[in-house]
């Protein structure tokens, strides 16, 4: 297992990593989000496509800067999530690959999430190498869970692109679909996986995923500060308390 490290964080090794979003629309309300933050996370999410003027490039860049202020040594993950997968603005393909691009030439970034089914998902890619970003491959189903196999194969095929880390989010419609989730990530995890991998089913019904990562192989789990950034996200607090559960339950 290809273990990623950012400072003292070790992602694919030990208790799931907490992972809490920032959904503020301005520089102003993201501080806020900061402040109230109870405690120190592992990691943080910028899911930027909250931010209003992210068609500005200065301006997500002068916001990027005062974040990494702000929450160094606390690594930080810049996402963008399409409009197509559950995220909250439509924008241009290629301005996509810009923002991307951009994000990590400015080294003030520790992960980057780049969607597997993006169109520029390629050009990306090839302009991370030569960077020390790590990139988290990204696929969010809204609607349904699709079969074990195909999880599988979307997991698999972010590893072949060179993804440090496949994430993989899907909707169960009842309890099997969660099961499937699981199913599919086990199986990943023990027999393809060389890095490591994120999972879960969402909304209520996949609130177990969120909290078994350590039993089935899942690294990193998402928990709300302020607010939520998908449904079934608990808050980061209570998460971080049932990881420890789960694993002391293991020894
Ligand atoms: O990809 C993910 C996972 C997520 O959708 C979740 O279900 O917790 C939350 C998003 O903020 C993040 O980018």
């Amino acid at each position: 297992m290809k273990v990623v490290s950012i400072r003292d964080i070790h992602i694919g090794m030990g208790i799931p990593k907490v992972i809490v979003p920032l959904i503020g629309r301005t520089i102003e309300e993201l501080l806020l989000e900061i402040k109230s933050l109870q405690t120190n996370f592992e990691i943080i999410e910028w899911r930027a496509d909250f931010l209003e003027g992210i068609e500005d490039i200065t301006k997500v860049k002068k916001t990027l800067s005062t974040l990494r202020e702000v929450l160094y040594p606390t690594p930080l993950l810049f996402t963008f999530r399409t409009h197509r997968e559950g995220g909250s603005k439509i924008i241009e393909d290629s301005y996509y690959e810009t923002l991307l691009v951009e994000v990590m030439k400015t080294k003030e970034v520790d992960l980057i999430d780049v969607e597997l089914f993006s169109p520029k998902v390629t050009e990306i890619m090839q302009a991370a190498k030569g960077t020390d970003v790590f990139i988290i491959m990204s696929n969010h189903d809204f609607e349904k869970t699709p079969a074990k196999e195909e999880i599988i194969w979307r997991l698999k095929r972010m590893q072949e692109l060179d993804a440090h880390i496949s994430k993989i989010a899907v909707m169960p419609n009842n309890p099997t679909d969660v099961l499937t989730l699981l199913d599919a990530t086990y199986t990943m995890y023990s027999l393809y996986a060389d890095r490591p991998i994120i999972t879960m089913a969402m909304a209520s019904t996949g609130v177990i995923s969120r909290l078994a990562g350590e039993v089935f192989g899942s690294a990193a789990t998402f928990g709300s500060g302020v607010a939520s950034s998908a449904p079934g996200q608990i808050p980061a607090v209570d998460l971080k308390y049932i990881l420890g559960l789960i694993h002391t339950k293991q020894e």
